[in-house]
């Protein structure tokens, strides 16, 4: 049994207040170099871009911890939406799924910065589908600035949540981080998060 501290690879504060709400001690430790999409395939994107955010902040962190790292895309047909670029990409993501279903792909990497290896490493997907819209309530949605750094170009948890028809799957996956899976998959590998002390390290 050794000791170790959870950090969170992630300047998302919507990722920050998911794991807060679960309970658990963690620092903030967010990976500052830019992440390079692989692949055409939203699953194994999701699953790269999360393991390169672990990882740039794990060989950079000096004391045992596990490593969460994560990332968010939408996938509508063949397209992976990321961030929208500026306003005009964010009135063609909303334009193209308003009034359709999408997926919600969300990674996690978690690495033991003790053995280096990858202890979880898992892509969460959520459909969505949403009410139509018209140009006018995207517009205005958008000068809002809201949509400007969600992947999709919406907030689920925001201003998009009137337009929101239906949801299967994690919610949590939608808005950047599947809760209750990482949860689980930890679980599977012997660490529970969810213990009673109040102290920061875990142990296994
Ligand atoms: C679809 C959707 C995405 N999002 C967010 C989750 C992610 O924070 C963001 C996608 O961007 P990401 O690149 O996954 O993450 P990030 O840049 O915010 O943070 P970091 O790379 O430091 O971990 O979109 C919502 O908040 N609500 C939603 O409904």
């Amino acid at each position: 049994m050794e000791k170790r501290r959870l950090i969170l690879a992630s300047a998302s504060p919507r990722r920050r207040e998911i794991l807060a709400d679960m309970g658990l001690r963690f620092q903030v430790l967010p990976a500052c170099g830019e992440e390079k999409l692989e692949t055409a395939d939203p699953v194994e994107a999701v699953k790269s871009l999360a393991l390169q955010k672990a990882r740039e902040v794990a060989d950079r962190t000096k004391e045992p911890a596990l490593v969460i790292g994560s990332d968010t895309v939408v996938a509508s047909g063949h397209k992976i939406l990321g961030k929208p670029q500026d306003k005009e990409d964010a009135f063609r993501m909303l334009k193209e799924l308003q009034g359709a279903s999408h997926m919600v792909y969300t990674g996690v990497a978690v690495i033991d910065t003790v053995t280096g290896g990858l202890l979880v490493h898992f892509a969460e997907g959520t459909k969505v589908s949403m009410y139509p819209m018209t140009d006018a309530w995207i517009r205005s949605y958008i000068g809002t600035g809201e949509p400007m750094d969600k992947a999709g170009a919406y907030a689920i948890q925001g201003g998009c949540m009137p337009y929101i028809r239906e949801i299967q799957g994690e919610y949590t996956t939608v808005v950047g981080f599947p809760a209750a899976r990482f949860y689980q998959e930890l679980l599977k590998m012997g660490v529970d998060l969810q213990k009673p002390e109040e102290e920061e390290y875990y142990e296994f």
